[in-house]
């Protein structure tokens, strides 16, 4: 069984369909991919699977649930989050008071364990700032984390942003062109990263639009174009496939 099964995921905004009929089965443990040109539709793919945004028709189901209708707080609470396009960190905390946030949605607590402090919540306080760390030290962030996280560099922005979807121990991660705006040394150390936290077994489906990167990590890639899903395989597959050459890749295919 797939952990994420999409099935005729269709969007309208108004006359403009930006999501056709889309399906797409992502296995438990792979590291799938989405390309597309601009506007092709895939931040909108995106915002269906994470319920930022309603569906006009078709299914979603993760990991074994209909989700289709869920809110993105319960859909995030079952084990699926996504990062932004823009980086959305908090503002005036530290590195790893961001990444602190993200653990404590995995705990449990409340306003009135905070404030009466008992000692099962005092125990949860260290081992959050503990795990804090370690997401930190995965990432490479370590050595900045008491540094205010809007100071980073862009680059380190981004990396803290995958920590803090990380904390939440997901199952499902969805990136939403992550090396975007990064530079080729960047893109490197985040590539592997990303395969890291596939490799400890998280599922990971991303959003990219560098193409180099994405053929290189991915196990298999989507191609979407004007909202519809054109190709689907392997990278070599998606390398050699005619319409993802002309519509994409911008290549004319050999011989035609
Ligand atoms: N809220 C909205 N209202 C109207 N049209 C929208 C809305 N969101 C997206 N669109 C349109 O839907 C289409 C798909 O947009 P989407 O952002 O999903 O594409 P994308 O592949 O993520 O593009 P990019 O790579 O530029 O982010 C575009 O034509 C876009 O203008």
């Amino acid at each position: 069984m797939p952990l994420l099964n999409v099935c005729g995921l269709t969007k309208r905004f108004g006359g403009l369909v930006a999501n056709n009929e889309i399906d797409l089965e992502v296995p438990q443990g792979s590291l799938f991919a989405v390309i597309g040109p601009n506007g092709a539709g895939k931040t909108t793919f995106f915002s269906m699977i994470s319920g930022f945004l309603g569906s006009t028709s078709g299914s979603i189901e993760f990991d074994g649930r209909d989700v289709t209708r869920v809110r993105q707080d319960q859909i995030a609470a079952m084990g699926l989050v996504r990062t932004f396009q823009l980086v959305q960190l908090f503002k005036g905390m530290s590195v790893i008071e961001n990444v602190e946030v993200g653990c404590h949605l995995a705990t449990r607590g409340g306003v009135a364990a905070s404030l009466l402090r008992p000692a099962w919540f005092r125990k949860q306080e260290i081992e959050v700032r503990e795990r804090a760390h370690e997401l930190l030290d995965f990432v490479g962030l370590g050595s900045q984390a008491e540094q205010d996280a809007e100071l980073l560099p862009y680059g380190q922005q981004r990396l803290l942003e995958v920590a803090r979807a990380l904390a939440s121990k997901p199952k499902l991660l969805l990136l939403d062109e992550p090396a975007a705006g990064l530079n080729t040394q960047e893109t490197e150390s985040l590539a592997r990263i990303i395969q890291k936290i596939n490799a400890q077994g998280t599922t990971v489906l991303l959003i990219e639009h560098d193409v180099g990167l994405v053929t290189r990590i991915a196990h298999r890639i989507a191609v979407l174009d004007f909202g519809r899903k054109i190709a689907e395989g392997t990278p070599d597959e998606i390398k050699a496939h005619p319409e993802v050459i002309a519509a994409y890749l911008g290549v004319e295919e050999e011989n035609a």
